[in-house]
This record gives C-alpha cells, structure tokens and sequence, in this order.
C-alpha cells in the first residue's frame, strides 16, 4: 500500500520511525505547508516530498491527514472524490455533523473509506459496543502541563462544557473529545486542566449507561516534537494501518 502525508509534523515523524521496516506499508509521499518540512521527512522515509497535493493523492493508495482540522477541510473532500480512502487524525472538524455528513456522502459514493483511529485515549471500543444500549452520560476530563497546552499559566480549569464548543477553541488539543462523541453519538461533556505538576497529557473518560459505567484513564508520553500531541495518538494509526491487512479483526 503506497501511503501519502499529509501534515509533516510530529505524527508522521512518528509513522515513519514505526513503518520504515514494513513490507505492506510504504510511506512515500509527504506534503506540508512547509516543504523544507516535507523534504527533511521524505528523506528520512527514502520518500518523495511534494508541493502538488493532488498528485501525490494521484500516485498514494491511501492519504494520512496529520495536519489539522483546517487542513480536513481544504483537501479531504478531492481526496474522497478521487476515490482514495483517508485516515484523519484532526477528527475535531467530523464534531461539525455537516461536515461529517458531507464527507461520508462523498466517500460513499466514490466507495472510499474515511478511518478515525482511535488516537489518544483508551476505551473508544468499550464505548462504541455500550453505545449499542443507552448511553447516560460521557465525561472527558483532560489534564495537560502548560507547555502542552501552549500557556504559562498555573493550575486551572480552562475549559468546562460540551465537545463541539472545546474543539473549536483547542483545535490541535482536544481531537479525543471528538472521537467519543462519535463513536457515543452524543456531544459529550469536557473538561480540561491545566496542571504544571504534570508531564503526561491525561484522559479520563467516565462512561454510563444501560449496560453499566467504565472509567478509563490514559497517562500519555508526549511527543518530543510536539508537546500537545501523545505518542500513543501515533501508534493507533499505525495500529490502524496494520490492521487493514489483517485477517483476524480485534
Ligand atoms: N485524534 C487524536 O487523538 C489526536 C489528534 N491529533 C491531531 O493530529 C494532527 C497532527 O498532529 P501533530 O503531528 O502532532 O501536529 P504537528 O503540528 O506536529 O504537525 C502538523 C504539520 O502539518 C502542517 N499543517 C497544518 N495545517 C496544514 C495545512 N492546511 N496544509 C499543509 N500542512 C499543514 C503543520 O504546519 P504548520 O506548523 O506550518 O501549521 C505541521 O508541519 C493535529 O491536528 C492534532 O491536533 C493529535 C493528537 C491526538
Ligand atoms: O494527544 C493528545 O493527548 C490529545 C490531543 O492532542 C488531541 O486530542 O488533539
């Protein structure tokens, strides 16, 4: 599977570590708004960086979008139309129900794929399966170190209401928020902290419902490129990448 960039930053770096050994998965094409960027990662992956984004959707099988939301916006609808399935990473602009709906009907109809891997929280499997019931209540409390978050500040809470108002105002921070009110169908309820005593970025998710209640707490590792960003949100696309060659589906 030949697989273009989208986004040069701290989760292809990532991409690239884990997948330069496959022999499934070929990362070749790279695009960036900065090309510099996209050179010095195409270098790495013995790949190809290009400032033409319609060609490398042309030459890939598959596009990864590790960019931003805004990003989403300005190149998944041609890729979908294309006929090219894409994994998003900024899954905050699917919280927009119009947007989500007009790339399912694009993909759908150009029998193309659009993948959300689960990024950097545990638990979205437990929550898609309880959501077959009735879901009660979904509550993400997010804790992020200043330098995560991009402040200075001491400890406080920085945000308290529903997924689609924290996507809009955190765009690169808070994509988790928008994975679980898809996978529960339901805006869901987030809180985020800023916590200097900290160095992970930390998800809670409480869960309840008919078939019960879940706590799940992820304690990641930021990435050393990007201190807003998990490791973990990494490895689920790789983990996801794998899994499009698998027989046996967990
Ligand atoms: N689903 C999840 O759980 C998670 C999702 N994410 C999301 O994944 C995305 C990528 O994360 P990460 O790799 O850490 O981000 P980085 O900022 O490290 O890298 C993103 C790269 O993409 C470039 N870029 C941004 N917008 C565009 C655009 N419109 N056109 C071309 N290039 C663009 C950036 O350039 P420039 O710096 O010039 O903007 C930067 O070089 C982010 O939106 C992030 O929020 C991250 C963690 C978890
Ligand atoms: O990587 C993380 O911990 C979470 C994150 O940035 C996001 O959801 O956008």
């Amino acid at each position: 599977m030949i697989v273009g960039i989208l986004g040069c930053g701290s989760i292809a770096n990532i991409l690239i570590n884990e997948l330069k050994d496959d022999e499934d998965i070929k990362l070749k094409y790279f695009y960036d708004n900065d090309i510099e960027q996209s050179k010095k990662l195409a270098k790495i992956a013995d790949g190809i960086a290009t400032d033409n984004f319609e060609l490398m959707v042309d030459k890939s099988d598959l596009i990864i979008e590790a960019a931003s939301p805004r990003a989403v916006g300005l190149f998944i609808e041609n890729t979908l139309k294309k006929g090219k399935s894409v994994v998003i990473m900024s899954v905050g602009y699917l919280m927009d129900v119009n947007n989500r709906k007009n790339l399912e009907r694009i993909a759908k109809k150009n029998n193309a794929q659009i993948y959300l891997p689960s990024g950097a929280i545990v638990g979205l499997d437990g929550l898609k399966a309880a959501s077959i019931g009735k879901i009660e209540s979904v509550t993400l409390t997010t804790r992020k170190s200043p330098r995560s978050i991009g402040s200075n500040g001491k400890k406080e809470i920085i945000f308290d209401g529903k997924a689609s108002e924290a996507v809009k105002i955190f765009p690169t921070n808070i994509n988790v928020a928008a994975a679980l009110s898809i996978a529960s169908n339901m805006d869901i309820n987030v809180k985020i902290i800023i916590d200097p005593e900290i160095n992970r970025n930390i998800h809670e998710v409480h869960v309840k419902g008919e078939f019960g209640s879940f706590t799940s707490k992820t304690e990641n590792v930021p990435s050393n490129i990007n201190p807003k960003t998990s490791v973990l949100a990494a490895y689920s696309a790789v983990n996801l990448l794998k899994s499009l060659n698998k027989t046996i589906h967990i």
